[in-house]
C-alpha cells in the first residue's frame, strides 16, 4: 500500500534530506519512525501526503504514483490519509464538534453523514463528554485526541503521525499510543515519527531508522536502538 522505491530528495543542491530510500509498508502495519533531528522523517511523512515531492525515485500510495499523479487527483489521495501533528494544528475558538465536522465538510459530506459520523469518532477518542468544550479550553492529551478524530473522520486508511506525544506528559502519552494501537487493530495502517525511545521500547512494533537521509534500520517487532 505504501511503496517508496529509490527515492531521493534534496532540497537544494546542497541538502539531501533523503538518499536511496527502499521501503514497502502493509497495509495495517504500525510503523515507528526513528531517528536524530534533521534526520529525514519529516521528509519520508511529506512524500506520502504530497506535500512534497522526490527528487528522484517513485512513491506508490494505495496505487496511485504520487509523483505522476495528476494535481486533481490530490485530494482524493489526501483524503485516503489521516494526519496528526505534535501541535495539533486545531481550529481554536472552535467545539470540539466543529473540529471534527469541519474536516467532513470540506469534502462536503451531508449533514446527515456528519451527524451520524462525528459522534461515532468522538465515542471512539474517548471526548464525547467534551463535544461543545472550545478547544482552547481542552488539556493537551484531549487536543491530540480531537486531532486524531479529526484526522480519521473521512475513513482513512493510512493514519500518519508526526511526533504527537511530543507535547504530552509520559502517562498522557500513554493514552494516546492506546488509541492509535486500537485505531491499528481496526485495520487502519499507522506510520508515527518520534523521539520517545520509551514508547518504542514498549509498542515493539516495526521500527525503521533514518539517519542523514539513509534508512539504516528496519526491523520487525524492534525497539529504539542505538543511535551509530
Ligand atoms: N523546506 C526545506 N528547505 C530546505 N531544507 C529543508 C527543508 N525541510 C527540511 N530541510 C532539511 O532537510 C533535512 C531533513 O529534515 P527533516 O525535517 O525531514 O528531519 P526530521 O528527521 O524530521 O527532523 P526533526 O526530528 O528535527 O523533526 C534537514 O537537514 C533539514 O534542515
Amino acid at each position: 500500500m505504501i511503496e517508496l522505491s529509490n527515492v531521493n530528495k534534496f532540497y537544494d543542491k546542497n541538502v539531501e534530506a533523503l538518499k536511496e530510500v527502499n521501503v514497502k509498508i502493509d497495509k495495517g502495519e504500525f510503523v515507528f519512525l526513528v531517528g536524530p533531528s534533521g534526520a529525514g522523517k519529516s521528509t519520508f511523512i511529506k512524500l506520502l501526503y504530497r506535500e512534497v515531492l522526490p527528487s528522484s525515485g517513485k512513491v506508490m500510495i494505495n496505487g496511485w504514483n504520487v509523483t505522476e499523479m495528476k494535481k486533481r487527483h490530490i485530494p482524493k489521495l489526501r483524503r485516503s490519509i489521516g494526519i496528526v501533528f505534535q501541535d495539533y494544528h486545531l481550529l481554536t475558538g472552535r467545539s470540539v464538534y466543529e473540529n471534527v465536522a469541519f474536516a467532513m465538510r470540506v469534502v462536503e459530506a451531508s449533514n446527515k453523514e456528519i451527524r451520524e459520523r462525528v459522534p461515532k469518532l468522538l465515542d471512539m477518542v474517548g471526548l464525547s463528554h467534551r463535544k461543545n468544550q472550545e478547544i482552547d479550553k481542552l488539556s493537551g492529551g484531549e487536543k491530540q485526541r480531537a486531532a486524531i478524530a479529526r484526522a480519521l473522520v473521512n475513513q482513512p486508511s493510512i493514519l500518519i503521525t508526526d511526533e504527537p506525544t511530543g507535547n504530552l506528559d509520559p502517562e498522557t502519552s500513554d493514552e494516546i499510543m492506546d488509541l492509535l494501537k486500537k485505531i491499528n487493530v481496526q485495520g487502519t495502517t499507522v506510520i508515527m515519527a518520534t523521539h520517545d525511545r520509551e514508547i518504542v521500547d514498549r509498542m515493539q512494533k516495526r521500527v525503521i531508522r533514518i539517519d542523514q537521509g539513509k534508512v539504516v534500520r528496519d526491523m520487525a517487532r524492534s525497539g529504539y536502538g542505538y543511535e551509530v
